[in-house]
């Protein structure tokens, strides 16, 4: 199966007038499918993505799976992972490490394309076919100028789930955020626990794997710089030092400051988890099965003893059962989670009543969402690069990256930049609450039509002749809700209400980071090259003052982003927190052997971007595993 592109002839309609709606880009995206549409996944599978519309369902669907509609695989296995994506894969590989213990991973994408590992794509690969397509419900504080009111929010749909479709920033966040996580009842889950774990995934070899008290050097994932810096990566780090920001390590316990990014990447080539911690075992243990393609859509659990003991899974338009002797370990992600859960019967009870699910556990399950707000909007001209590369020269960086993995389709532009700062309203005395990021955009075009070129963005990052300055949220106070699809809750898409800014601390901060970070035009740095603000209100906005508190408070809720850093839905907690789903060592309170393990658990979002602390996670809870099972039980 390969890789699909976006299909940018939903937004392009006759006439659009910008450059990423003419045939050119078309071509484009055509080419890099046929060039890495495919995947260097070994077995190139057999199997069809199962057409999930066809089979019938509706108020007898389960009743119908456990009279007999289903197929009972009767090769039992100690342990089932439900979904390898940044957390799955990880968990995966290591509980498979034990010979004895027979381990099923099930997926419900296809295997990773090589588009996935060309670094300055990412844009591309939102929309396309390893996309769950997710999109938020609208809402009256923000997307308001966004299509149907609704945000989109990717979720990687592959193996390699999020961490095959994302932007490769490796930062872990504050000390301080894991010491919160451990006083909030989450025995085990200071710094000083979860540090061990960063390390134990890590292969650093870059200048900071010198400091051996943060940084490790033996793990399954590569940590590296890219190996390609345009012009305005470094004159930017060298605005932000003006402007007295120091040069640091964010993954110590210095983040406020400037740096260079680590990123997931292996000489010039993305390390998704897929890539990191599933190919080099896939075809060598033989105690780890793969199932591709297959859709779990319950836990099975016996109601009266409340002991999970399988899952319920779709392959090929059959239902499947398969049972696990020890335990299930759901990492399907922060939709995905909740959903399996709820349509397991473990949810909020009057959720689940209105869905006409029977009750197993009654658990505040999909609740606590968080997630890393910013804006579209806020952008700065430059006269030093150019969006408009011909044909030869896109096909030049493609040979180049095809040849030795090097040039400006091996690094993501500006976003290589990462600044932490702290804004007046941030009481603790060395956390960031603001991340300031640097996307890269096409000025004349987001002037043109603001939300059609977001829609349209596809093209690689490398190519710019603006910045796009994002204040990322990244202590919210907002907190939003998963809820289960009314009309077709088992392969229809959650309902997110994600409440992004409904709290005003929430805007006050971004105002904040807005002014931070547009101080950059006043640099020496900055000014030599004529950078400039593009002043053009925006539609919708036209009222306010352009720069006032109440024009940025209009983007924010008019053309509102995201850093894709939603977590929270099954809270980790004690038994006595009353939104917690799962305890310190990632059980589901009330039923057993069933784990989550997985962005969701995290009871607050990290002040970093999420995929390490989720690799963490991953790293920690395997362990815990392997503790229970082999020191405790056996
Ligand atoms: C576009 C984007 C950009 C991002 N950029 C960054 C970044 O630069 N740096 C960073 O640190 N973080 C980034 N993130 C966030 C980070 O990637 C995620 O926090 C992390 O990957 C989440 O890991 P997870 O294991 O919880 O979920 P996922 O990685 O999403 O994995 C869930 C897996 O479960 C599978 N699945 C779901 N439901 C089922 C089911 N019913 N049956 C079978 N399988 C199922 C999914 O297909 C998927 O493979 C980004 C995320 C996105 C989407």
């Amino acid at each position: 199966m390969s890789w699909v592109p976006p299909d940018l002839s939903q937004s392009c309609q006759a006439g659009s007038n910008i450059t990423t709606c003419q045939p050119s880009t078309f071509l484009f995206l055509q080419l890099v499918s046929n060039l890495f549409g495919q995947s260097k996944d070994a077995v190139e599978r057999q199997d069809h993505h199962t057409d999930l519309e066809d089979f019938i369902f509706g108020d007898k669907f389960f009743e119908n799976v456990a009279a007999g509609g289903a197929n009972r695989e009767d090769n039992a296995y100690d342990f089932i992972v439900v979904g390898a994506g940044s957390a799955g894969c990880v968990v995966a590989n290591r509980l498979s490490e034990i010979r004895q213990w027979k381990v099923l991973l099930l997926e419900a994408g296809g295997d990773e394309p090589d588009v996935t590992g060309v670094p300055a794509f990412p844009p591309m690969l939102q929309g396309s076919s390893i996309d769950w397509g997710y999109t938020t419900e609208p809402q009256q504080y923000n997307c308001l100028r966004r299509r149907e009111q609704r945000c989109n929010w990717p979720r990687g749909k592959v193996m390699g789930g999020s961490s095959a479709i994302n932007y490769m920033i490796y930062l872990r966040g504050s000390p301080e955020d894991f010491n919160e996580w451990e006083s909030m009842g989450n025995k085990g889950w200071s710094y000083d626990d979860v540090l061990p774990y960063f390390k134990k995934s890590e292969d650093n070899h870059d200048a900071e794997a010198q400091n051996t008290f943060f940084h490790g050097t033996e793990g399954y994932l590569s940590i590296e710089r890219f190996p390609f810096q345009d012009t305005n990566v470094n004159m930017s780090i060298r605005a932000y030092q003006e402007l007295g920001l120091k040069i640091v390590d964010q993954n110590t316990d210095e983040q406020i400051g400037v740096m260079l990014l680590q990123q997931t990447v292996k000489n010039g080539e993305r390390q998704s988890t897929n890539t990191a911690f599933i190919r080099p075992i896939r075809q060598k243990r033989k105690n780890l099965k793969i199932e591709t393609n297959t859709y779990v859509s319950r836990i099975l659990i016996n109601p009266d003893t409340k002991i999970a003991y399988g899952v319920e899974y779709f392959k090929n338009n059959k239902v499947f059962m398969v049972t696990a002797r020890k335990e299930v370990i759901l990492s399907a992600g922060t939709f995905n989670s909740p959903k399996t859960l709820m349509l397991s019967g473990i949810g909020p009870s009057s959720h689940l009543n209105e869905m006409n699910i029977k009750i197993i556990q009654d658990l505040q399950v999909g609740y606590n969402l968080q997630d890393h707000s910013t804006l579209d909007g806020v952008i700065i001209a430059l006269n030093n690069t150019a969006t408009s590369v011909s044909d030869e020269e896109r096909e030049r960086d493609i040979r180049q990256y095809i040849q030795n993995h090097n040039g400006p389709l091996s690094a993501t532009g500006t976003l290589q930049i990462d600044a932490l700062v702290q804004t007046r309203y941030e009481n603790s005395l060395d956390r960031p609450d603001i991340q300031l990021l640097l996307d890269t955009t096409n000025v004349q075009n987001f002037i043109n039509d603001p939300i059609l070129t977001s829609e349209t963005n596809v093209l690689p990052l490398a190519y710019y002749d603006g910045l796009m300055l994002r204040p990322v949220l990244l202590s919210p106070e907002s907190r939003g809700v998963v809820k289960l699809n009314t009309s077709d809750p088992v392969f229809g898409p959650p309902r997110i209400f994600s409440n992004t800014f409904r709290e005003r601390i929430d805007v006050l901060r971004i105002v904040e980071g807005i002014r931070q970070g547009l101080n950059l035009l006043k640099t020496q740095a900055y000014r030599s090259i004529g950078a400039n603000l593009v002043t053009n209100k925006l539609p919708g906005c036209e009222p306010f003052i352009y720069g006032s508190d109440e024009y940025w408070e209009c983007l924010m809720r008019s053309y509102t982003g995201t850093l894709h850093h939603q977590v929270g839905t099954c809270k980790m907690g004690p038994i006595d927190d009353k939104e917690a789903v799962v305890n310190p060592e990632l059980k589901v309170h009330g039923i057993k052997n069933l784990r989550v393990i997985d962005a969701s658990v995290m009871p607050k979002v990290v002040r970093g971007n999420t995929n390490a602390a989720v690799i963490m996670i991953a790293e920690k809870g395997s362990d815990m595993i392997k503790n229970d099972w082999l020191h405790h039980k056996n």
